[in-house]
């Protein structure tokens, strides 16, 4: 078991009552959450979102990205819904952490794109890996999912680790004048699904 359930608590928030359960990684220390919302079916596809870590965007209101929007509407579509879960991932910045994602913003404020950029940093484009999400799934029973995301490389991940995805959902909110150029390179590098690609 790579995760470790930690403990539970009520969340309260703007888009209703969700529960927020602790998980820590053993062997990395890494802490993530699990918000869930009302009573899991786990006989059917749960509507979840798998939601990166990102610290300006879900709580900064940065307009860089999409993240903070993206966060919201998947609360928003799972109240509406009546169940369903997000799982945190703390994986800042693609996986790159909180300072080198600062880096990475200073060097796309001289023409680099998101991609470009980490790589100028000597990372990969997208260092995130998604093996805590088995055990957290398996923690609640849950076996499939509806997933609202636009990202074929989760898609990929959750087929990788046998997670069964029901059905994807599209999340596309938050797109503005600043974050224009990030969202086209995560469409024409990255592979992200947009209805208007079409
Ligand atoms: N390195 C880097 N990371 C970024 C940048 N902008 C946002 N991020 C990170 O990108 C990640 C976005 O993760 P998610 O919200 O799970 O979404 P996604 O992978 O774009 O896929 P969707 O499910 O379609 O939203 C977060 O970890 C952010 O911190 C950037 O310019 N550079």
């Amino acid at each position: 078991m790579s995760v470790q359930f930690v403990d539970s608590s009520k969340l309260p928030t703007q888009f209703g009552e969700f529960c927020i359960h602790g998980f820590q990684d053993p062997q990395t220390l890494k802490e993530h959450v699990v918000l869930t919302f009302g009573e899991l079916n786990t006989k059917e596809a749960v509507l979840a979102r798998v939601h990166s870590e990102c610290l300006t965007g879900d709580a900064l209101f940065s307009a860089r990205c999409d993240c903070g929007p993206q966060l919201q509407e998947a609360m928003r579509r799972i109240s509406e819904h009546g169940s369903g879960m997000i799982m945190y991932l703390r994986q800042e910045g693609r996986g790159i952490g909180l300072m080198n994602k600062i880096r990475a913003y200073h060097l796309q404020d001289d023409g680099a794109d998101t991609v470009e950029a980490n790589e100028a940093l000597g990372f990969g484009a997208d260092q995130r890996e998604y093996s805590m999400c088995v055990d957290m799934l398996a923690h609640f029973g849950v076996t499939k999912l509806k997933l609202m995301t636009n990202n074929p490389r989760k898609l990929d991940a959750m087929a990788k680790y046998g997670i069964q995805v029901e059905g994807r959902e599209e999340i596309k909110v938050g797109h503005n004048v600043h974050n224009e150029g990030y969202i086209a390179t995560k469409g024409a590098k990255l592979g992200h699904m947009f209805s208007d690609d079409a």
